[in-house]
């Protein structure tokens, strides 16, 4: 279990390169300032922003395999968690980021152009009006409950995709609220910055029914 700055930012850096890892530092720094023109993040968790924000993201691609292409799809990106950090720490992977209210979009193009990320996208809308494109991996962290987050983002899944969904406290009772047969497709994965949490992980079969 990761616990502290130090251990947050040694677990980040055995899992980028050096150019990576000050880019990150870069984010964090942005992040703290830019959070006193908007609500990006909970004022508290700056104090602890590689644990909670940044290893916390970081440890989506302890389930992908390096090897993985097609697009990384984030929904609701907001701050940039996790699509930001993972677009840094894989910098040849097409990462979309969907995100709908305008300063946050804003905030999203300034980090692309900042930091310099070339295959790193913002689709700045609402995930509703996204074109359809088969992607290989769709994040959401704090975006919607379960069976909404499903139904809005089934049309971007295949048999290949994977699902990666950081979801706190709720995910097993989460999971509960799906068809049982959905469920199946899914397992929790205890986070690794937080003992209580988890982290929802699953393939959705070709036209599973989401909805009770
Ligand atoms: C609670 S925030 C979480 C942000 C970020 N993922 C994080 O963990 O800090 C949810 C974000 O999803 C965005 N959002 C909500 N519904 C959306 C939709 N239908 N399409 C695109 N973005 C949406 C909101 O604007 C907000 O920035």
């Amino acid at each position: 279990m990761i616990r502290g700055e130090d251990t947050a930012k040694a677990f980040v850096a055995e899992r980028c390169d050096t150019e990576a890892f000050d880019k990150l530092e870069r984010f964090v720094a942005a992040l703290r300032e830019e959070n006193s023109s908007q609500n990006l993040v909970a004022n508290p968790t700056l104090d602890i922003a590689w644990q909670r924000h940044i290893a916390d993201s970081a440890q989506l691609l302890d389930h992908v395999s390096h090897e993985t292409k097609g697009i990384w799809l984030d929904l609701g990106t907001g701050a940039g968690l996790p699509g930001v950090v993972i677009s840094i720490m894989r910098p040849k992977w097409p990462v979309v980021l969907v995100e709908s209210r305008r300063k946050r979009i804003e905030w999203l193009e300034r980090m692309r152009h900042e930091l310099m990320l070339p295959k790193c996208e913002v689709a700045g809308m609402r995930l509703e009006l996204l074109e359809t494109v088969p992607v290989a991996v769709i994040s959401a962290r704090a975006f919607a409950p379960l069976p909404r987050l499903l139904d809005l983002s089934a049309r971007f899944s295949t048999a290949k995709t994977t699902f990666l969904l950081p979801k706190g406290r709720s995910a097993a009772q989460e999971l509960e609220t799906l068809p049982k047969k959905v469920q199946k497709m899914f397992h929790v994965e205890q986070s690794q910055t937080d003992d209580e949490a988890g982290i929802l992980i699953g393939k959705l079969a070709k036209g599973a029914r989401t909805k009770t």
